[in-house]
């Protein structure tokens, strides 16, 4: 018997509430869903809730957090370094110190002014890296111009750098055989994500848009590392759009402003966005609101998968660097 188009929507989202893939849905994700159902019979991709999956996991690692502190009666410090007066980078501070908290990390803070110099920001870096109590340290950036960002990140010691970002941690990352002290939170958050979403990535194409340091090159290792087949995009790549139309798994991480439209997507791929764009907003309070670099509406209308912005990778970040603050302090401890 065939089933009624509105049947057939009910049970698609009805699985989507028994998804067995790992996190449960929100109503959100249900009504986005509905709306898709009721819109058109195809294009219902599923929402991939990173603000979700950051607080299930958050649990996790208090849960873990609760016995070591038992067993040790210790618990792991995070330093985070911040220069200059940055909205957005006072933003992220105040979240990862709210974080902590939640899950029983203890939060270390140094706030310098715009004006410090490169010496100070190294004093502060060297106290950290000598005291036991701090397991991690995150030296915010961009750093003010003027000042040598990678002289500043080579100062902490690698034991504690669980921004992953040492040329031995991303080497480590690039070999066959190899484990990483720590892996770069932003594309360690689009794997977990990808993987509790069972989005499949072995054998599949990936197509990775942006090579930074600290996103696009080790996100495309990662990929490498779990058996899919990798291209990185850059500025100077011909033909883009058309590399990211064969993609089965895209990571957006180009910092331009849905940039990326709906024929850039192949239909059924999984789109993980990285962007973080502020966008003009006479609509909203701030004035502003926050983009990724894809077009969400016209991908999500293609895609099987995708994360939003925000909500999508950033709160995983997040929730990756207090799994690396946990991994350092284990290590430190022979735990
Ligand atoms: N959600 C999160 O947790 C985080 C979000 N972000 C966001 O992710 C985005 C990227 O950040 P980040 O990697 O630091 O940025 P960078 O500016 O360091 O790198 C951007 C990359 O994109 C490439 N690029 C720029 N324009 C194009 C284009 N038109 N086509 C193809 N490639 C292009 C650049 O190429 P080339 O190398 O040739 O210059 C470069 O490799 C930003 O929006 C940032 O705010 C960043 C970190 C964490
Ligand atoms: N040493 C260092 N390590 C970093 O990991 C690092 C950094 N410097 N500098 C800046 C970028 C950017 N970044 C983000 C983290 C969280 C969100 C995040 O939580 N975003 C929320 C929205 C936050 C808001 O509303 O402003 C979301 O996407 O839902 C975004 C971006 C980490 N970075």
């Amino acid at each position: 018997m065939a089933l009624s188009f509105s049947q057939a929507c009910h049970d698609s989202v009805a699985g989507l509430r028994n998804s067995t893939r790992g996190v449960p849905v929100t109503s959100r994700a249900r009504s986005a869903s509905l709306r898709v159902c009721a819109a058109a019979a195809e294009g219902t991709a599923t929402i991939i809730d990173g603000k979700m999956t950051a607080a299930a996991i958050r649990k996790e690692i208090a849960t873990e957090l609760a016995e070591l502190k038992a067993k040790t009666s210790k618990v792991p410090g995070l330093a985070v370094v911040l220069v200059g007066n940055r909205k957005d980078s006072e933003t992220y501070v105040r979240s990862k110190k709210k974080s902590c908290a939640e899950v029983g990390i203890e939060s270390f803070g140094t706030e310098l002014s715009d004006q410090a110099t490169e010496e100070e920001i190294l004093k502060v870096v060297a106290d950290y890296n000598a005291n036991p109590a701090v397991n991690g340290i995150l030296v915010q950036l961009p750093l003010p111009k003027g000042i040598n960002e990678q002289r500043v990140l080579d100062a902490i010691s690698l034991e504690k750098d669980v921004d992953g970002f040492s040329p031995e941690n991303i080497g480590q990352l690039a070999m066959r055989g190899r484990t990483p002290r720590f892996v770069p939170c932003t594309p360690k958050g689009c794997i977990e994500l990808l993987e509790r979403y069972n989005v499949p990535i072995a054998g599949k194409n990936a197509v990775v848009v942006g090579r930074s340091n600290i996103v696009g090159l080790p996100a495309a290792l990662l990929l490498q590392n779990r058996d899919a087949t990798v291209t990185i995009v850059h500025s100077r790549t011909k033909d883009a759009q058309k590399i990211c139309a064969d993609a089965d798994i895209v990571i957006a991480a180009l910092g331009k402003a849905e940039f990326m439209t709906g024929d850039w997507i192949k239909p059924g791929a999984a789109v993980i966005d990285v962007g973080i764009n502020a966008v003009d907003d006479k609509t909203s309070p701030k004035g502003y609101k926050l983009v990724g670099d894809v077009n969400y509406k016209e991908a999500s209308a293609k895609a099987n998968w995708i994360t939003p912005v925000p909500g999508g990778v950033g709160p995983m970040t997040i929730c990756m660097l207090l799994k690396n603050t946990l991994e350092g302090f284990k290590q430190q401890n022979g735990l």
